[in-house]
């Protein structure tokens, strides 16, 4: 019987069994890649002050955030909508002292108010790594290929990683000093977009080869190079080659450089992880700034809700069923040989409608 109270809120969900054990195989995986990388695990909370969420970094906004008054002390605190900044927050105090880079990783809930049309979960679960303390090329060849080689660990497949620049048009623009801050946002505005027509009226014209130098990596970036006349990418363009080169033929590359959508706070560089059957961005990541401390920081987040639906199924396990009298010891020997074990409670139970499929018999398992 469902009541009116037993129903949940629009985009959030019970994951039942099957759906729970992917996610925790997914997460495994992908954390004992990062791990085995010598990233830290940190926990966060999953609350904390609005105001210190707000500030940690550049473009940051608490209002897609569940927000309310704590009764205790009178504040305002945030649902986190983002585990980075608050690995931001413990970089600049807890571990302002630790050696630098500072390589932490961490796994946890995440809420947002409002999700996009395309996604309607308001709930996410995030998996990530972030190396503070630098935000070179070198610093998101590593990321990059950490991400990958997570996706890799957790069974997906098809991988391909999108480039972006988040910042170039306020670098080009900071080049032409007589451009109006408002004709920057138009020009960014029709960018998002990709209209031409709307970027020639709003009076940027020379930013038109962006919105061609857009796909296959060695291709889009050809493009870019002409486009760069003056040189002000230079650098930029020497790093993302840099990056590319250090990710290999590990996954497909692609490259747009001006896709800002899901990069608030993200600076030279960002890049969008997608994989065989995930719907929309597997994960996402880039080079930032930490506000407060102002330390250079590259990172990533995986989405794993969305990653575990496409993660091949683990192997049925093999479960026994213990009737009532069982040896302890025998049952403790056949888990550390890798059985589940379900002990009889009732005489009324259907071993076999309850998910086992063997059940012991003369002190061994026979298959149901
Ligand atoms: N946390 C960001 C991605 C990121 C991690 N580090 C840097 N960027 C996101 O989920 O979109």
């Amino acid at each position: 019987m469902t009541d009116n109270t037993d129903l949940l809120p629009e985009g959030l969900e019970d994951r039942l069994p099957a759906s729970a054990d992917r996610i925790t195989r997914t997460m495994r995986a992908c954390l004992d890649v990062l791990d085995s990388h010598g990233y830290d695990r940190v926990r966060p909370p999953l609350l904390e002050f609005e105001s210190s969420l707000n500030r940690r970094m550049q473009g940051i906004s608490t209002r897609s955030m569940f927000r309310f008054v704590d009764p205790s002390s009178l504040r305002t605190l945030a649902l986190r909508s983002d585990i980075t900044p608050q690995i931001g927050r413990i970089a600049a105090t807890s571990m302002a002292e630790a050696a630098r880079p500072l390589r932490l990783a961490y796994c946890g809930d995440t809420a947002v108010i409002r999700a996009s049309q395309l996604d309607p979960a308001r709930e996410r679960l995030q998996l990530g790594a972030e190396l503070i303390g630098a935000d070179t090329a070198a610093a998101a060849g590593e990321m990059v290929a950490l991400a990958i080689s997570a996706l890799k660990a957790a069974g997906l497949t098809g991988i391909s990683v999108d480039f972006t620049m988040p910042d170039l048009v306020d670098t080009l623009a900071a080049q032409d000093l007589s451009m109006q801050p408002d004709t920057v946002e138009a020009i960014r505005r029709e960018l998002d977009t990709k209209d031409a027509g709307g970027l020639k009226a709003a009076g940027g014209e020379a930013y038109l080869p962006l919105i061609h130098a857009t796909g296959p990596f060695a291709d889009a970036m050809a493009t870019l190079r002409d486009l760069d006349a003056g040189g002000a990418l230079g650098t930029r363009l020497d790093g993302l080659e840099a990056i590319a080169a250090q990710v290999g033929d590990a996954a497909r590359i692609t490259l747009d450089p001006t896709e800002r959508h899901g990069f608030e706070y993200q600076s030279w560089f960002g890049f969008t992880l997608y994989a065989a059957n995930v719907r929309g961005a597997a994960g996402r990541g880039g080079t930032y700034r930490i506000g407060g401390s102002d330390e250079a920081a590259t990172g990533f987040t995986l989405y794993v809700d969305a990653l575990a639906d496409a993660a091949p199924q683990g192997e049925a396990a093999q479960t026994v069923y213990l009737p009532t009298g069982f040896s302890a010891s025998k049952a403790k020997r056949l888990r550390a040989d890798g059985w589940r074990t379900v002990a009889q409670l009732s005489a009324s139970e259907d071993p076999k409608a309850m998910g086992c499929t063997h059940i012991l018999e003369n002190g061994e398992p026979k298959a149901l």
